[in-house]
């Protein structure tokens, strides 16, 4: 028998390297036995009965993939170019706040296996550390910053400014989720991490969000936990506003959570960069359409004018075969590397990304294609 490819390889010598298990459903059956209820369930869980995102799981198994033969597949070149730098792999780690509720090191351990594994990290608004301290655990690796827009203009304006100046490449501007959905659990639970003040990191350490305090955090944390409440969202939000943003950066914008594609038609003609088609994973709409069935019309209003990436429901490598096929540029990765995180900290996040990236150029390979620019939908078959 020979191995497929270099990252395969690596995944069989390193057997004793395999902390955590391999497939996604016995990764988070061992994440719920390791992890409190409470954490568990806030990043498990979805908004209301839970029908979209198993729903974006379903979805993915009604595009079947075709595969062709006799196309020496070889060599392999799993590269893409977005915003003018080259990625070794058509893959992101999502944006996820919060990350200390599953292990300690949070953020700063996902970013540095994203860092060593050359996956570009999106460094959340709601993390528990701060985009500083983040960007210092990875060096000059490729990393982006996902804003939650603050009712506080002038607070997102500072952490666009410092996102810029921490070396982040780009700004992801999360549409979705000007305020939290109805998540069955978490109100179950009464869990809110942030009103214990983990996940506030970045308003923490903003200029601007203390000088809007009477005494600092370190005084009074709870004024400013109650600020954060306060202007942590902005449903008020239209897109007249992103013009706002734009002129704080000159970094590419990205909108993530377009699922319309007259919304993707909108963001192209407000001058964004690109768009992340996502239902953020079912924990906003829920009732929403999954993310994998929303991305060929938008992929087709937006005709190549502007990047389209997808999240919500990438668990294996065919399901990135799928949305590149699909026309995404590139997938983000979410709820399994939580897992790996929660399991094994840094090397659990590690291990997370390189079985996917192994999976999905084997996948790729077997299908008949050696690049990710030959997948298009002429692979797939919807039934
Ligand atoms: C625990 C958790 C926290 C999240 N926090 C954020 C966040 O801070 N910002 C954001 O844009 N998306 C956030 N998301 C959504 C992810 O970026 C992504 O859209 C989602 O996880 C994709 O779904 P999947 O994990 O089921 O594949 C979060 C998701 C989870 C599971
Ligand atoms: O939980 C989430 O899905 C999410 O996006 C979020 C929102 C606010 C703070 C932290 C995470």
């Amino acid at each position: 028998m020979s191995f497929g490819n270099q990252v395969q390889l690596k995944v069989y010598q390193n057997l004793e390297e395999n902390i955590i298990p391999v497939s996604f459903e016995e990764l988070e059956e061992k994440a719920k036995k390791v992890l409190d209820a409470k954490p568990f369930d806030y990043v498990a869980a979805s908004a209301g009965a839970e029908v979209t995102v198993k729903n974006n799981s379903k979805s993915f198994e009604k595009w079947q993939i075709v595969p062709r033969m006799l196309c020496d597949t070889s060599k392999r070149d799993l590269s893409i170019e977005l915003f003018g730098k080259t990625l070794s792999y058509p893959l992101l780690c999502a944006p996820i706040g919060v990350q200390s509720i599953v292990h300690p090191e949070g953020e700063l351990a996902s970013a540095r296996a994203a860092a060593a594994m050359d996956v570009p990290f999106i460094s959340s608004t709601a993390s528990t550390y701060s985009l500083e301290k983040t960007a210092e655990a990875m060096g000059d690796r490729n990393r982006w910053f996902q804003l939650y827009w603050s009712s506080d203009r002038e607070v997102a304006a500072s952490m666009v400014r410092r996102a810029e100046a921490a070396g982040y490449s780009a700004i992801v501007i999360t549409l979705d989720t000007p305020m939290m959905a109805w998540r069955e659990k978490d109100i179950e639970h009464a869990y809110l991490p942030f009103l214990q003040a983990e996940g506030i990191g970045n308003y923490l350490s903003d200029p601007v969000f203390c000088s809007r305090l009477e005494k600092s955090p370190q005084e009074d944390i709870r004024s400013a936990i109650m600020l954060w409440a306060q202007i942590f969202g902005n449903p008020a939000l239209t897109w007249k506003d992103l013009e706002f943003i734009k002129m704080q950066t000159s970094l590419p914008i990205l909108l993530k959570g377009i699922l319309h594609p007259d919304d993707a038609k909108l963001a192209i003609e407000h001058g964004v960069d690109g768009i992340i088609v996502s239902n953020h994973g079912g924990r906003q709409v829920d009732g929403a359409i999954p993310a994998i069935d929303a991305l060929p019309e938008v992929c087709d209003v937006v005709n190549g004018q502007i990047p389209v990436l997808m999240d919500s429901g990438i668990r294996r490598g065919a399901d990135i075969v799928k949305a590149l096929s699909l026309g995404a540029k590139a997938v983000l990765v979410g709820r399994p590397y939580m897992y790996g995180l929660a399991l094994a900290g840094e090397a659990g996040v590690k291990q997370v990304l390189r079985n996917l990236i192994a999976d999905f150029d084997l996948t790729m390979a077997l299908s008949g294609k050696k690049s990710v620019r030959e997948l298009d939908r002429s692979l797939l078959k919807r039934i």
